[in-house]
C-alpha cells in the first residue's frame, strides 16, 4: 500500500494538492445503515476551514463537500464513501519564488529528494490542505462512534507557545478561535499572536485530545498496539513532532506508586495511563497530547540553497497560518476517531463471541 492510505477495515485515502482543481478521499470499511448527510461531514470541515479568524492562514476556502458515493436514501451502504472538496481559492504565482528554492522546515528538500519532481504551488501535496480530507473522513467515524457506541471524541488547544492553560472547561472551546478550553487565556493568546504577527513569524503549540466512553477491549497485544497506532496516525499530521499517551514523558521522573492507576469496585483511581494497557483501551478515557512545530514559511529572510546547491536567501510569499496548532484540533480528534473506528471494526471481527465475567469498573 502507498504512503496515502490509512488503517486496516476502516481505511482512508486521500488525494489531491493545495493548489491542484481538488482534494478528495475514499473511505471504505465503513458499516452499513449509519444515517449520513452532507451536513454531518460540512460541520467538522467548518470547524478546520482557513480563513476564519485573523489568527489563521488568510485563505478563503468553504471546504464544501460532495459525497460521491456509498450513501443511498440517507444511509450507508457499507461500499466505499467517496467525498470531494474543490479548491476555490489558488494563489499560484506567490509561489513562483520558491520553485527552484528549498523553505528551511518545510518539505521542499525532501520531496525533491524522493521524487525527483514537487509541485512547489502552496507545498503541494505536503500542504496542510490535506488535513481537510481527514477531518472529513474523521466525520463519518465519529459520527459512527457517537450514534452506535456513546464515544465522544473531543480536543482543545492545551498550549501556544508560552501560553499554557490551567484549567479545562469544554464549553469555552467553540467560543474562541483557538479551541482554548480556558477563557481566562485568550486575551493572552490574542495579544501574543498579534505582537508575532507583526514581527513576521511563528509559533509551535500544543493539543490534547480525549475520547470518552470507549469501551475496554479495543487494541491489540504486539506491533498494532492502540498506542502504537495513535501515535502513528496522530504522528501522521503536518508539523507533529511529539505524541504523548496519557502521562507521557513526564512518566520519566515518576516511581510506579505515583504512575500506577490503582483499581477498585468503582473505578480507576488515576489515569496515568491515559486509558490504554497493554495496547488495549481499559475504558477510562483515552488521552493524547501533541506537539506542533512553528509554521516554516515565512516573510522574514532565511538561509537555504537551490535546487543547484547555491546559497540563497529564502523569503516566502503566500498565505500562512502564524500558528498551525491554531487549526490542529479538529484533525487531531478525526485522526483519533479514525483509529478508533479501525480498531473497533478489528475487535468486533476477532472478538465478537468472546465471553468473560471480568466487570467493566469504568462503566458503574
Ligand atoms: C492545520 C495546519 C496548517 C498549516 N499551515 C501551514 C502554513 O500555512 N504554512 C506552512 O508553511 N506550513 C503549514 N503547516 C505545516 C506544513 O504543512 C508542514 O510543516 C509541512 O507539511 C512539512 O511537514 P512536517 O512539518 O510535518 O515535517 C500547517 C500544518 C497544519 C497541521
Ligand atoms: C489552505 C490551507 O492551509 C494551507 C496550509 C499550508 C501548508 O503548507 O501546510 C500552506 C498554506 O496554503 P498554501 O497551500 O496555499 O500555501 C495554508 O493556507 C488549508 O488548511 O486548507
Amino acid at each position: 500500500m502507498s504512503g496515502n492510505s490509512f488503517g486496516k477495515l476502516f481505511t482512508v485515502t486521500t488525494f489531491g494538492e493545495s493548489h491542484g482543481l481538488a482534494l478528495g478521499c475514499i473511505v471504505d470499511g465503513c458499516p452499513p445503515g449509519l444515517p449520513l448527510n452532507e451536513a454531518d461531514i460540512q460541520v467538522e470541515l467548518d470547524r478546520r476551514k482557513p480563513g476564519q479568524s485573523r489568527y489563521t492562514t488568510q485563505r478563503r476556502e468553504a471546504d464544501a463537500v460532495k459525497i460521491l458515493s456509498g450513501v443511498f436514501e440517507g444511509k450507508t451502504t457499507g461500499t466505499p464513501i467517496g467525498l470531494l472538496i474543490e479548491n476555490t481559492d489558488q494563489r499560484s504565482k506567490d509561489y513562483a519564488n520558491i520553485k527552484d528554492q528549498f523553505r528551511p522546515a518545510h518539505a521542499d528538500y525532501t520531496y525533491m529528494h524522493k521524487y525527483g519532481v514537487r509541485d512547489y504551488r502552496g507545498g503541494g501535496r505536503s500542504s496542510a490542505r490535506e488535513t481537510a480530507m481527514r477531518v472529513a473522513a474523521g466525520a463519518i467515524a465519529k459520527k459512527y462512534l457517537r450514534e452506535v457506541l456513546g464515544v465522544q471524541v473531543r480536543g482543545y488547544l492545551s498550549q501556544l507557545g508560552p501560553i499554557a492553560i490551567e484549567t479545562v472547561d469544554w464549553a469555552q472551546v467553540p467560543q474562541n478561535p483557538f479551541f482554548c478550553p480556558d477563557a481566562s487565556k485568550v486575551p493572552e493568546m490574542e495579544a501574543y499572536m498579534q505582537a508575532l504577527n507583526k514581527e513576521g513569524n511563528s509559533i509551535g503549540a500544543k493539543i490534547t485530545v480525549v475520547a470518552n466512553g470507549v469501551p475496554p477491549g479495543l487494541g491489540e497485544p504486539v506491533f498494532d498496539r492502540l498506542d502504537a497506532d495513535l501515535a502513528h496516525g496522530l504522528m501522521s499530521i503536518n508539523a507533529v513532532k511529539g505524541v504523548e499517551i496519557g502521562a507521557g514523558f513526564s512518566c520519566v521522573a515518576q516511581k510506579g506508586t505515583e504512575h500506577r492507576d490503582e483499581l477498585t469496585p468503582d473505578g480507576f483511581l488515576s489515569n496515568h495511563a491515559g486509558g490504554i494497557l497493554g495496547g488495549i483501551s481499559s475504558g477510562q478515557d483515552i488521552v493524547a497530547h501533541l506537539a506542533l512545530k512553528p509554521t516554516s514559511s515565512l516573510h522574514l529572510p532565511g538561509r537555504s540553497i537551490d535546487v543547484h546547491g547555491n546559497p540563497i536567501e529564502v523569503v516566502t510569499k503566500g498565505r500562512h497560518d502564524p500558528c498551525v496548532g491554531i487549526r490542529a484540533t479538529p484533525i487531531a480528534e478525526a485522526m483519533m476517531a479514525i483509529v478508533l473506528m479501525d480498531h473497533l471494526l478489528r475487535h468486533r471481527g476477532q472478538n465478537a463471541d468472546v465471553v468473560h465475567q471480568i466487570p467493566d469498573i469504568t462503566r458503574r
